[in-house]
């Protein structure tokens, strides 16, 4: 397992401008190679910038974004509509305007099923439209040392067996969401753990240590087959 590499960035701003265009080079150099590459996005704050980045830089690059395969780490289990969905809030800040079309949002709650059968059904998908690995793995990472929906304690950091799982007592709401699980997120070349904010950097320090639990800070349970790669600005940093 490779050690994680860290960079630190000034501010959110240098921080979200350079994820964005180190996502569109590895884009664009995996097309060049003729591969359809599959990323996963994640949700929150930090993410939400980089995706406006996405949008801002991409028209610039190669990067044809009707050949990328787009999943969620994790999406909140609420109405497709709900502006808590992490799917919704990507594709307006910059999916539609790339003209992303291989775009896979996980199960929302008005799908029919509760979270778990919800979580078990769209396994199916992933084994369609997947491809052997994913090429960048984006998560946030939360104070408590989240990543994806995998939170600290939780029993969906115990499952090995299964590539999607439900949570219905998320620490961070909404309560119910649908998760990739350790193995699935770490089919991936590169992991990249991207945070922002004094907010963060006691969960990156912990993250980063050379000791500690995945169960007191799920993060240290997600690692790329070629690389794991922190992405901090310097207040994320702080406790390094
Ligand atoms: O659905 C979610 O909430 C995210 O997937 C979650 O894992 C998020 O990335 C972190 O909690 C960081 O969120 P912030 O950047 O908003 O702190």
């Amino acid at each position: 397992m490779s050690t994680p590499l860290v960079e630190v960035h000034a501010d959110a701003a240098a921080l979200a401008t350079t994820v964005a265009g180190e996502l569109l080079t590895r884009l664009a150099d995996a097309q060049a190679a003729g591969h359809v590459p599959q990323i996963a996005l994640t949700g929150g704050t930090i993410a939400e910038t980089v995706h406006r980045e996405l949008a801002r830089l991409s028209p610039g690059t190669e990067v044809d974004w009707t050949r990328v395969v787009v999943w969620w780490g994790d999406d909140r289990f609420v109405p497709a509509d709900d502006p808590d969905r992490n799917a919704g809030q990507a594709r307006r800040a910059f999916l539609d305007a790339v003209g992303a079309t291989q775009v896979h949002e996980l199960p929302s709650s008005d799908g029919g099923d509760d979270v778990d059968a919800a979580a078990l059904a769209f396994e199916e998908v992933v084994h369609e439209h997947g491809a052997g690995e994913f090429e960048v793995v984006m998560l946030g990472i939360g104070p408590d040392g989240h990543v994806a929906s995998l939170f600290p304690g939780h029993p969906q950091l115990e499952v090995v067996d299964r590539i999607l799982v439900g949570v219905t007592d998320s620490p961070k709401p909404p309560p119910q969401r649908i998760s990739f699980t350790f193995p699935a997120l770490n089919r991936s070349r590169s992991v990249w753990v991207i945070a922002s904010g004094e907010g963060k950097a006691e969960a990156v320090a912990a993250a980063l240590a050379d000791t500690g639990s995945v169960t007191d800070t799920p993060a240290r349970g997600v690692h790329g087959i070629a690389e794991t790669t922190y992405f901090l600005d310097r207040a994320a940093a702080s406790h390094l």
